[in-house]
């Protein structure tokens, strides 16, 4: 087993263990510190995504961001794992898609819609002290991050995690991108070498 399935295991087991009440406690914080970032004051458009089961809560911060008129975009899983990505319309048009997720029922705007955001939240497992983020494996956000590379986009990049998930090492391929800032209940991280 590679250092990253055993990592994840590991993480997955253990958000399993939470609460719901921990779970909905950790959303409400972090839906707010995450609303303190300066870069996301600035932002027009932020992408986000809609947490599902065990994964620090985002419904709080999305629904937060739309009524402070911010456009927040959501990703649509492709069948290749890539993704797309549609507006957030509110909960009432998020409807349930493959692999136990919600997605947004309005128009898919393509794979480089992402490159419009001023800040990119992103879902992942655990994050460590350079920025070196563990996500699903799927490699989607990968993709993401290479896109936003490639077209200079320079969009600051926020993983949402629970405390515990800031780590002393990620196991890094060659591949991997490290991100900016790790928002979790107990507080905000900046990274340096990101
Ligand atoms: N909320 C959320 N949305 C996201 C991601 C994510 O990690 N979280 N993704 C990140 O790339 C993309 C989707 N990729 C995914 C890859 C694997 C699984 C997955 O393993 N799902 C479990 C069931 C869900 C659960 O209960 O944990 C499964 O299929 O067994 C889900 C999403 C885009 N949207
Ligand atoms: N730019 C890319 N295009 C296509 N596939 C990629 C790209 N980057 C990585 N991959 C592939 O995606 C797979 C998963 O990579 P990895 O285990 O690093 O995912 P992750 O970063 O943990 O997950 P995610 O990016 O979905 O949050 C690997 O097989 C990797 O080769």
């Amino acid at each position: 087993m590679s250092g990253k399935t055993a990592l994840r295991r590991e993480l997955l087991a253990a958000r399993r263990l939470l609460s719901e009440e921990d779970a909905r406690n950790a959303s409400a914080v972090l839906a707010r510190r995450a609303l303190e970032l300066p870069e996301i004051a600035e932002a027009r458009t932020v992408a986000a995504y809609v947490s599902v089961g065990g994964e620090p809560g985002t419904r709080a911060l999305l629904d937060a961001l739309r009524e402070r008129g911010v456009r927040v975009l959501l990703p649509v899983l492709l069948p290749d794992d890539d993704l797309d990505w549609a507006a957030y319309e509110g909960a009432e048009r998020l409807v349930p898609a493959g692999r136990g997720l919600l997605e947004p029922d309005g128009a898919r705007l393509g794979v480089d819609a992402v490159l419009q955001a001023r800040v990119v939240l992103l879902p992942g497992l655990a994050v460590d002290g350079r920025g070196m983020r563990l996500g699903r494996g799927g490699g989607s956000y990968d993709r993401v991050l290479g896109r936003l590379e490639k077209a200079g986009a320079g969009a600051a990049l926020a993983v949402l995690l629970y405390d515990h998930e800031v780590v002393g090492r990620v196991p890094e391929e060659p591949h991997d991108r490290p991100v900016h800032i790790a928002v979790t209940p107990g507080g905000t991280r900046r990274f340096e070498s990101a």
